[in-house]
């Protein structure tokens, strides 16, 4: 409906209005003359004309400014619901939606695909260190680049305070492993200016792959990279570690 306003334009409805609540004016005004029998009155028409003359345009005009504004507020509320403020990436509700439709797809067809969950190292100290401002802009700033770099057919989302996960679908496990090292060297070649200083952050990353012939579900792949996740923690972080069913 809001498109076909901004097609047609605002002033062109209002004009069309306008043009048809005259035109009923003054229809219904021949009709009750007809009606009452009195004499055909030029001026009884232009009489009954100038009343939607002057309201019909305010009101349309008035009425579709708030038509579009109640349906700008509705899209505004709609994508609150599915995206993260902070970052613009998905939030956990909906990119578990997105993974179980994947899941289902990729069941469907047989593929294979990634699952990559992410977190921000030391993450904890930048916050006491540089405030939780500090803190926010790097979330933001490592959405930006998800964003920026991150094919549009993967999914991207935050699934926790510092913690985000990436289904990619039609990946095999080498292709999930190339992806890792990519966002892990990205994340490490990033700057954040936060009050006249450089801040660098780096991100350790746990990887599972889901096979058309094993039956773990969504929830149980994201467990799996989780546990990877911690092996990579363990490690020394900044690296990414393969989930052990996997090896
Ligand atoms: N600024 C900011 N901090 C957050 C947000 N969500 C979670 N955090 C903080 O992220 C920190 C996570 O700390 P930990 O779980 O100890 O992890 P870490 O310090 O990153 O350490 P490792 O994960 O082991 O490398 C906590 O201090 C949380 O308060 C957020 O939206 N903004």
């Amino acid at each position: 409906m809001r498109k076909v306003i901004y097609k047609i334009g605002r002033i062109r409805i209002v004009v069309l209005i306008s043009v048809i609540a005259v035109l009923l004016a003054v229809g219904l005004n021949y009709i009750l003359q007809q009606f009452q029998e009195v004499t055909f009155s030029y001026s009884s028409f232009l009489r009954a004309a100038v009343i939607p003359i002057i309201v019909a345009p305010l009101l349309s005009w008035y009425l579709i400014g708030l038509f579009l504004r109640v349906i700008e507020l509705e899209e505004t509320m709609s994508e609150w619901a599915l995206f993260d403020q902070l970052t613009g990436l998905l939030n956990r509700r909906a990119f578990l939606h997105r993974a179980e439709q994947e899941y289902r797809s990729a069941k469907r067809y047989e593929t294979t695909f990634g699952v990559v969950v992410l977190d921000l190292d030391y993450f904890k100290n930048i916050n006491d260190q540089h405030g939780h401002m500090a803190g926010d802009a790097i979330l933001k700033d490592f959405g930006d680049l998800v964003l920026e770099q991150i094919r549009q057919s993967d999914i991207s989302g935050r699934i926790g305070g510092e913690e985000f996960a990436f289904i990619l679908p039609n990946t095999t496990l080498a292709q999930s492993q190339v992806f890792a090292e990519k966002l892990l060297q990205a994340v490490a070649d990033r700057q954040v200016m936060i009050d006249g200083q450089t801040i660098n952050y780096t991100a350790s990353i746990g990887i599972t792959v889901s096979f058309p012939e094993n039956d773990f579900k969504i929830h149980n792949l994201i467990h799996h990279a989780d546990q990877a996740l911690y092996k990579a923690k363990s490690a020394g972080r900044n690296c990414y570690k393969v989930a052990e069913n996997l090896l």
